[in-house]
């Protein structure tokens, strides 16, 4: 059987809004061939159940509570069984899918919205889980303006405890020759890292 799947994942689900984003534009059929007997069957996944799902979002958050906040709105939107959501922490998951060498280069888009003291970590994963030319995109790059702040500026506690954090996230993403990136302007910044080896 030959699958042609895409897989997606977020990190940080809070109440959804970007996963519901996500699943809009996710397909949720693929082509599946059967090779049997010397015959050919083609087949879309549609075909063989209205809600069977291929392609899975991995969506994963610590709190569930939030998840089912607005899990009413996924269903509405018609996409709550493309999403395989798993509440804990992201960083045991992550470690379990690098162990299987199946899963590596085995992801299409992975959106990062969490705890930006651990990007840096992710990002190392998450490299080997995203597939060559698939993309990562890393939320609050430019956290609240701060990265640019001069180092004694006034900034709120939580924005300064993080600040760190993010610079250093940034200036790692900046070199690292297994990507190209680009900088979103928009919110608080995302940066699209690209796979390019
Ligand atoms: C900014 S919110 C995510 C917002 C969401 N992406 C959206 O656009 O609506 C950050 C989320 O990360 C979750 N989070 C924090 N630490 C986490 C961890 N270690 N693993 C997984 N999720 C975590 C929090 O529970 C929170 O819901």
């Amino acid at each position: 059987m030959l699958i042609n799947a895409k897989n997606t994942m977020e990190i940080g689900v809070y109440t959804g809004y970007s996963l519901l984003a996500t699943a809009l534009v996710s397909p949720d059929d693929g082509n599946i061939v059967f090779l049997a007997n010397d015959w050919i069957y083609p087949l879309k996944t549609r075909e063989i159940s209205p809600s069977f799902c291929l392609f899975k979002i991995l969506a994963m958050d610590i709190n569930r509570e939030n998840y089912e906040l607005g899990l009413p709105v996924i269903q509405k939107a018609g996409v709550a069984h493309k999403i395989d959501f798993k509440e804990g922490p992201a960083m045991p998951v992550l470690d379990e899918l690098v162990q299987d060498e199946k899963n590596h280069g085995s992801f299409d888009f992975i959106f990062v919205d969490a705890d930006k003291d651990n990007y840096i970590n992710y990002h190392k994963r998450l490299i080997e889980l995203v597939k060559v030319g698939g993309l990562i995109g890393y939320d609050n790059t430019l956290w609240n303006g701060s990265v640019v702040a001069p180092p004694d500026a006034p900034l709120r506690k939580y924005v300064r405890y993080y600040r760190d954090f993010v610079l250093e996230l940034n200036k790692a993403l900046a070199v690292d020759p297994r990507i190209e990136i680009c900088i979103i302007p928009v919110g608080d910044g995302i940066t699209l890292c690209r796979r390019i080896k």
